[in-house]
């Protein structure tokens, strides 16, 4: 089996992640503040919980080979994402501290703690499955914003990140991360019993993903 079979097992969850109201309004510019601000602080967390969960890469990992792989990712998420994201955060008004003191939402927690169980219950492979949504769903949104006549590519304040995700060095990480995936995929079987788990696996990753595009949405103050 390969990435693809895991999209098209679970389509409408595939489906409801990458085209998320957040993302379309992201994508016309016409999301409302208080959401995208919420998002960056959130991101913000994940992020670090994301290099945990590529620095648990490293302790699953069989061979010093497969150990190796794992570090750039976790390097590139420390020294070079992280601060990008703060950097791009301060652009909106957020500071470091603000995004050290924010609580993480539910979707927060429930996406990456959801990403360490799969990782520390199961072996590397269950791990990439559950952090694959990420960076697959983040390049598919990307090339498809950038090709979709409804996007708005000018004066729109969120073209940094649609630039950022349907960008050269995004797409080209997304893509050896995914050559990665596919190789370890290769040896499983999609109907074997291993294979379903990890469909399960990539499933309820993607539903955690809708959860954080919606916690987004739901910190929009209601208007009473
Ligand atoms: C919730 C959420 N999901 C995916 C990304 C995209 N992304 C940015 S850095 C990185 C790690 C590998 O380079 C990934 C997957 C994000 N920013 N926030």
């Amino acid at each position: 089996m390969n990435h693809q079979d895991l999209i098209n097992a679970c389509r409408e969850d595939w489906h409801a992640y990458t085209q998320h109201e957040f993302v379309q309004q992201l994508a016309r510019g016409v999301l409302a503040q208080p959401a995208y601000l919420h998002y960056l602080k959130q991101d913000f967390l994940f992020l670090k919980q994301y290099a945990r969960a590529y620095a648990l890469a490293i302790y699953k990992a069989d061979s010093l080979a497969d150990m190796r792989k794992a570090l750039p990712t976790v390097q590139a998420l420390l020294n070079s994402e992280v601060n990008y994201h703060v950097t791009y955060c301060a652009k909106w008004g957020l500071t470091e501290s603000d995004l050290e003191a924010e609580a993480e939402d539910f979707g927060t927690v429930a996406y990456t703690r959801y990403v360490l169980d799969a990782g520390m219950r199961g072996d590397i492979i269950d791990l990439y499955a559950a952090l694959a949504p990420c960076a697959i769903g983040y390049a598919e949104i990307g090339r498809h914003l950038v090709a979709d006549e409804n996007t708005k590519l000018e004066a729109n304040p969120f073209l940094d990140w649609i630039q950022l995700y349907s960008g050269e060095d995004f797409q080209q990480s997304a893509a050896q991360g995914i050559e990665r995936l596919d190789e370890l995929l290769a040896e499983v079987n999609l109907h074997s019993q291993r294979g379903r788990n990890l469909v399960e696996v990539f499933r309820t990753a993607t539903r955690m993903k809708i959860a954080f595009w919606q916690q987004g949405l739901d910190a929009i103050p209601a208007v009473i």
